[in-house]
């Protein structure tokens, strides 16, 4: 992975216009909730979808709290390269995630405990909201050495209007992105889809 521009993964995505205009305009990660949320879709669904995209960018398949075993299967189904796990993990999970032949995120939460923070192996850390998927906004700059010199993604509440102030804030290596794209809760607006990856890639 290199990233002489910022990292940019689009989450949430159930349509092939969603995932053809972030394609088109240059994300580098596609992510599809597959657990209990307003924007789940099925494997197979994504699978679907995943089809349509270039080996080149990573596919991801989103969980909360779900056991690895049931992740590593709804993961392969939909045929994705990436898992993201939210909830409490441990690094034995992500292991067992590698082993499979996945690549990770792991998510933690801004305000999560210190170890939380620790480089447990995965390829990519997340700092999110409190709220995953929840579209709040916080103060990214807190955040500003806890990943130092890792690849990390900043999450929560961003924006196409916000996007470049809290990357620079946070020192993050990228952003991910679900709620600030949406014209309403759960429904992806591809205007503000190619709005967001055009501006952090600016
Ligand atoms: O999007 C969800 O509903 C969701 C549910 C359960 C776990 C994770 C979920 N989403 C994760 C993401 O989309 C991103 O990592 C991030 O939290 C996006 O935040 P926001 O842009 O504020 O929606």
């Amino acid at each position: 992975m290199s990233a002489s521009k910022p990292f940019v993964k689009v989450c949430g995505l159930s349509t092939a216009q969603d995932v053809q205009v972030a394609v088109a305009h240059g994300a580098d990660a596609i992510g599809f909730v597959l657990t209990s949320s307003v924007r789940e879709i099925s494997p197979q669904q994504a699978a679907e979808l995943v089809k349509a995209i270039d080996e080149a960018i990573a596919t991801v398949a989103v969980f909360r709290s779900e056991d690895i075993q049931t992740v590593l299967q709804r993961a392969t189904q939909a045929g994705v390269s990436w898992v993201q796990l939210h909830g409490q993990r441990t690094q034995a999970e992500v292991a067992t995630a590698h082993e499979a032949g996945f690549k990770v995120i792991r998510a933690v939460r801004r305000n999560d405990s210190q170890e939380q923070f620790a480089d447990w192996g995965e390829d990519l850390l997340l700092i999110d909201a409190s709220v995953p998927g929840s579209g709040e906004s916080w103060d990214y700059a807190a955040v500003k050495d806890l990943a130092a010199g890792r690849h990390w993604l900043v999450a929560g509440g961003l924006s196409p209007q916000n996007v470049v102030e809290a990357v620079d804030a946070a020192g993050a290596w990228g952003a991910d992105v679900s709620s600030g794209v949406e014209s309403s809760r759960g429904i992806k607006d591809p205007k503000l889809i190619a709005e967001f990856i055009d501006a952090i890639k600016a």
